[in-house]
Order: structure tokens, then C-alpha cells, then sequence
């Protein structure tokens, strides 16, 4: 089956909440929130994936941070390895505006359970929430 390394931003504000992003119609599994971010390009580290994607999906610059997860997850059609990471905006006044996503959220740590996470994004869901 087709292996894809990805890498998810777990997007951090000034009031500790988080960035939710929701997966279009237009994306594979629709309707299932996620952590922004995309795939790993030959001869890219994750980190730097990560900022290509958050720039071209949100049109903000990030600092990354530390790992959270390291999670592979097979899907009926794909392999996922999912690498998620902290990260933060190097500008908080810049609004990240959706380019793909049908939509995004920011949400304390304490909600994040209450979305439909796609599978690959629960054990980081469960790394950082917080009741
Ligand atoms: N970006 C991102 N992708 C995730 C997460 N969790 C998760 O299972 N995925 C999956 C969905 C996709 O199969 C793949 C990411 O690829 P992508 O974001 O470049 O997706 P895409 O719609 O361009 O790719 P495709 O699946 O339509 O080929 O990883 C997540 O938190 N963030």
C-alpha cells in the first residue's frame, strides 16, 4: 500500500488555544478536523515541510517546535506517518486565513475532544488536551 510521511503544526496562541482545521469536500477524509500541515517533499525535513505548508495553507511564518507525536496509521487506501510538532506564529497579529480548509478554529485544550479528529490526529489530541 502507499506510504506518505506527513507532518501536522500544532499551532499555539497567546491565550494557549489551538489551531483546528477542518478537511474540505474537496480533500481526502472530508469532514474530519485535523492539525495543518502536508506532506513531506523528497529531500525536506519535517520541519522545513511544515513551514512550506503553513505558509502556502494558512499564509502565516512559524517557529517549530518540539515533536508531540509520532504515529502511523493505516487508512483503507493509504499509509499515514504522521509527525506532529508545537508551533507558533512569528507574527500573532497576522490572521491565518484558510486556503484549502473549509474552515478553522482556534480552541482551548480543553474542547479539543469535542471534534471529530481523523484517526492519525488522536494520540496527539490526547498528548495536549487538557480538562
Ligand atoms: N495535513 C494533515 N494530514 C493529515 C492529518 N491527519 C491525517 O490523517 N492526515 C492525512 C490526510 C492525508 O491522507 C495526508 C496528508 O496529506 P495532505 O494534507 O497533503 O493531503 P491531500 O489532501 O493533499 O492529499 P490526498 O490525501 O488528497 O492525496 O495525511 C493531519 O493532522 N494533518
Amino acid at each position: 500500500m502507499k506510504k506518505v510521511d506527513v507532518v501536522g503544526a500544532v499551532l499555539v496562541n497567546e491565550n494557549d488555544e489551538i489551531l483546528c482545521a477542518l478537511r474540505s469536500q474537496a480533500m481526502s477524509l472530508p469532514g474530519m478536523w485535523e492539525f495543518p500541515g502536508g506532506k513531506i517533499e523528497a529531500g525536506e525535513s519535517p520541519q522545513d515541510a511544515l513551514r512550506r505548508e503553513i505558509k502556502e495553507e494558512l499564509g502565516i511564518e512559524i517557529t517549530v517546535g518540539e515533536l508531540i507525536a509520532d504515529v502511523t496509521h493505516e487508512y483503507p487506501a493509504v499509509i499515514v506517518r504522521l509527525l506532529t510538532y508545537y508551533a507558533r506564529m512569528i507574527n500573532s497579529e497576522v490572521v491565518p486565513i484558510a486556503a484549502e480548509h473549509e474552515k478553522l478554529e482556534w480552541l482551548g485544550r480543553d474542547e479539543l475532544a469535542k471534534l471529530e479528529w481523523a484517526p492519525a490526529d488522536i494520540p496527539t489530541v490526547e498528548r495536549i488536551y487538557r480538562v
